[in-house]
């Protein structure tokens, strides 16, 4: 804001009162390298002693914007505190869109319904999925305006808009309704009366936005994990920012994740031994947070489930690191559940080559990435089937945490993942490698060079 353009203590150069009073423009070089020039008027001068800082704040705030109404508010605001509204609203949103989905999906687990269909290419989609989006749409467009909010997101509407998809769409827009009747909760302005089937229809299509390499766009995946969801098992919200090709905001809400970690292979562990194993209680069990990171700020955020968390002992946000193992045998790898999503035999060839011993933590959705920023695990991979393109929706959010938290994500030839160029990640070089550290993914980006021409992919 103008209050750290001002008074921040890294400033390299302070303004004097006399330039403020005279001069018709003047510059600060800031921490961030960014350089600001502002008119200002001569009849105020907002650094008087007699003035409050908040009173300077304002005075030199309205004598910019009426000298130079050409500026956006954004301008006025430093590097660090360039993205805050968008951050604030986006963790909101996603905080929501966790209540929403946890309704849904213990719906899911007690009955059997019509939630759950199949897409064109047999994947599946839920209310949930739907009502995500519809959900934050209506949030982003609320807050920012529609006209300025641009979407890339995965869910459309023709299945819902088809005449025999009355009944979906109706519990499309029950669940919408239910969750934002719980806005002020989350602090966000709910609408006045419900939305009805147009509106909901028209939030979801609003999210058509093909995405680039100039301008803003929202990223979003309303369920990633989609099959973990209807499985009872993890998945996760992921909503980025992208600005100018660059994801600058990340936020991933993992309503799932375990507090002991240990639980995140339960349902793998339970399939395998399912007699054996009691579940836990899933009312009981300590799980569900948000995390999120802003591009540059080496800090990524953790925060519990609201508006009323289980958990204790996660009340307010606290920062989330990367793992220090370096050592490969005592590191964990993370990896997609499901074969046809991952070749198995090649992550684990890798794994061996480079002496992980551990084995692989086999998890649903972003969720993977929420393990490597946390700590929780060293590494993830993931290796398509040829043909296959990675969307950016199941990325960008997991991305900037992970390398907020101190790790690395590039495609497996070591470049940073591209998401200027439209709603695939073009380009990608064979797979998708996050480690908390440059040694262990210089070693597997080596080991993927080694065995790549022998590999089936
Ligand atoms: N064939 C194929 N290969 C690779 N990836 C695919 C493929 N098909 C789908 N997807 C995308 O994978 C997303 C789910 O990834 P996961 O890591 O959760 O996979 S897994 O369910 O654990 O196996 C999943 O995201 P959601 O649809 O949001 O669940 C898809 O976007
Ligand atoms: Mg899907
Ligand atoms: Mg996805
Ligand atoms: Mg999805």
């Amino acid at each position: 804001m103008v209050n750290s353009l001002l008074f921040h203590p890294t400033f390299s150069s302070q303004p004097s009162s006399s330039t403020l009073e005279q001069t018709t423009h003047f510059s600060f070089n800031l921490k961030h390298k960014s350089l600001f020039f502002f008119l200002i008027p001569p009849r105020i001068n907002p650094t008087s002693s007699s003035l409050s800082n908040n009173t300077k704040i304002s005075c030199l705030r309205s004598s910019i914007m009426e000298t130079n109404p050409q500026l956006t508010p954004l301008v006025l605001e430093s590097a660090e505190d360039k993205y805050s509204n968008e951050f604030d609203v986006a963790v909101k949103a996603v905080q929501m869109a966790c209540s929403l989905c946890q309704r849904v999906q213990q719906g899911l687990i007690s009955k059997t319904n019509s939630i759950v269909q199949s897409k064109d290419d047999n994947s599946l989609v839920t209310i949930a999925d739907w009502s995500v989006q519809a959900t934050i749409s209506w949030i982003l467009s609320e807050s920012f305006g529609s006209t300025n909010v641009s979407i890339v997101a995965e869910e459309d509407v023709e299945a819902l808009s088809k005449p025999e998809a009355t009944d979906l769409l109706d519990s499309v827009v029950q669940t919408v309704n239910q969750c934002l009747a719980e806005a002020p909760q989350f602090g966000i302005k709910g609408p006045l009366t419900p939305l009805n089937k147009e509106e909901v229809l028209d939030a979801i299509r609003q999210c058509n936005s093909i995405g680039g390499s100039s301008g803003r766009f929202w990223v979003l995946d309303p369920v990633d994990g989609t099959l973990g969801f209807v499985r009872g098992d993890q998945y996760a919200v992921a909503l980025a920012l992208v600005e100018d090709g660059e994801v600058v905001l990340g936020v991933l809400g993992c309503p799932n994740y375990p507090l002991r970690k240990e639980w995140l292979s339960y349902h793998q562990r339970y399939y395998r031994i399912i007699s054996k194993l009691t579940p836990p209680n899933s009312e009981s069990w300590d799980k569900g947070f948000v995390l999120c990171a802003k591009k540059g700020s080496g800090k990524a955020w953790m925060e519990p489930l609201l508006p009323q968390s289980k958990l204790v002992c996660l009340k307010s946000p606290r920062p989330i690191y990367v793992s220090h193992i370096e050592d490969p045998a005592m590191a964990t790898f993370c990896e997609p559940v499901e074969r046809a999503n991952s070749s198995h035999s090649f992550t684990a060839g890798l794994a061996h080559s480079v002496g992980v011993r551990k084995e692989p933590l086999r998890v649903y959705s972003m969720v993977k990435y929420a393990a490597v920023a946390r700590g929780d695990a060293e590494i993830f991979m993931k290796f398509a089937r040829s043909g296959y393109k990675e969307k950016i929706w199941d990325h960008a959010a997991g991305t900037i945490i992970i390398q907020e938290a101190g790790g690395v994500v590039t495609d497996a030839g070591g470049q940073p993942l591209d998401f200027s160029n439209g709603i695939y990640l073009e380009g990608l070089d064979r797979g998708i490698i996050a480690c908390a550290g440059v040694h262990l993914h210089e070693r597997i980006i080596r080991a993927v060079d080694a065995s790549w021409d022998s590999s089936c992919l």
